[in-house]
């Protein structure tokens, strides 16, 4: 496997449509983004993209690297991660989370789980916590966790307004943000709280108050299943109003379009020009219970990293332009993790490139590294 490699001939979408271009690759870098680059180096690998659009690797920021599930008791929790389902949707960078189960999913195992999925070939973080609070740590400090082991980037999945939270004061909330900050400004991290926002009255009335009685900016706020509820997405586009952005679960590719569903979202974004402030996360592998008025779980599935491509791909459908639907998962994402070498083609980006044709994914580059090569998953280690 050459250390250069030239894709020739994509229709590139960096995400912004830049037209057919040539990517010469070196190393897990993108050096050149071209028409017809003339490279002589030996051994170069050439890869014929003709015919395919190249968009950067997506960018999940929330899933449940362990599985997580279990509202219904202990036969409802869910399955962890196959990475070969990130690499067949074309997810290269993704971020781990406990959800409800911060008793029998622990912190020492999603971080091991994390570095395997390296070993892989993906790009991981990890949130600190889970959905309760005081959130559970490695160290018994949220800034020790976000300062002194590297994958930490951030507290989450922190619920608020939800049945299954532990109703967290507004006081227990604004310290666990404060931390955050101040343990990402020391380590270069965003420090950022991926809130779990439950179908609860109050929606995010907290992450309002943190903007208007604090100094703490809003960007360190990160709202996730924002498309809950339409009512809920218009709290979410006036918090993008004021700076935040804000993250919607994507559709999964079992789920039928509800009465309002992420790809309504991503359309009122950005009918409201607020597009450039809109995640979709997958919430893979965690459970999407659904319960009575009672309280009672009467069903679940399980979330898939492949809802990222499906929800792209319908709200193409649906009359988007595809660029500004890849922002969603490619710099947007960047941008609220502060990744300054992902989410775009570009000179000097991580070497993450998905090659597809009509949203089947045919190769997948990571860091350079070939995982997906005409629709077949590369193998890291032969299974005996
Ligand atoms: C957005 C809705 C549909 C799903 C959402 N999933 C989680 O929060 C993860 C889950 N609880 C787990 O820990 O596995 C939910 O339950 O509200
Ligand atoms: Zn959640
Ligand atoms: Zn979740």
């Amino acid at each position: 496997m050459g250390l250069v490699k030239l894709l020739r001939n994509a229709e590139v979408f960096s995400p912004e449509p830049v037209g057919k271009k040539d990517i010469l690759i070196v190393g897990n870098q993108i050096a050149v983004v071209e028409s017809d680059i003339v490279v002589n180096v030996p051994d170069l690998e050439v890869i014929d993209a003709s015919g395919l659009i190249a968009v950067p690797g997506f960018i999940d920021t929330h899933v449940h690297f362990l599985g997580g599930g279990g509202e219904g008791g202990f036969s409802t929790r869910t399955a962890e991660l196959d990475p070969r389902d990130c690499i067949v949707n074309g997810v290269t960078t993704l971020v781990g989370c406990l959800g409800t189960d911060g008793v029998t999913r622990s912190l020492d195992s999603l971080y091991a789980k994390a570095k395997a999925l390296e070993e892989f070939g993906l790009t991981t973080f990890i949130y600190t916590g889970s959905y309760r609070v005081p959130p559970v740590t490695f160290t018994g400090s949220i800034q020790r966790d976000i300062v002194l082991i590297d994958k930490v980037i951030g507290v989450g999945e922190i619920a608020i307004s939800d049945h299954r939270s532990s109703q967290p004061t507004y006081e227990e909330i604004l310290r666990i943000v404060a931390d955050a900050r101040v343990g990402g400004m020391l380590s270069g991290k965003p420090g950022i709280v991926n809130f779990h926002v439950g179908a609860g009255r109050k929606g995010i009335e907290y992450l309002f108050k943190i903007v208007e009685e604090t100094e703490i900016p809003i960007t360190h706020l990160y709202p996730t299943h924002m498309s809950r509820s339409k009512r809920l997405f218009e709290e979410g586009l006036r918090f993008c109003e004021l700076g935040g952005m804000v993250d919607v679960t994507a559709l999964q590719p079992f789920e039928r379009e509800e009465d309002f569903s992420p790809v309504d979202a991503l359309i009122m974004a950005y009918e409201n020009g607020l597009i450039g402030a809109v995640t979709i996360s997958s919430d893979g592998q965690g459970s999407l219970p659904v319960f009575d008025d009672m309280g009672n779980m009467v069903g679940f599935k399980v979330g898939s990293v492949g809802a990222l491509l499906h929800t792209v791909k319908l709200a193409v459908e649906k009359g988007l332009p595809i660029w500004q639907v890849l922002k969603t998962v490619t710099i947007n994402s960047a941008k609220v993790l502060k990744l300054k070498r992902k989410g775009k083609i570009e000179k000097g980006y991580d070497a993450d490139i998905i090659l597809m044709e009509d949203f089947h994914v045919k190769w997948v580059i990571s860091r350079g590294k070939p995982l997906m090569v005409e629709g077949n998953v590369v193998e890291p280690f032969r299974v005996m």
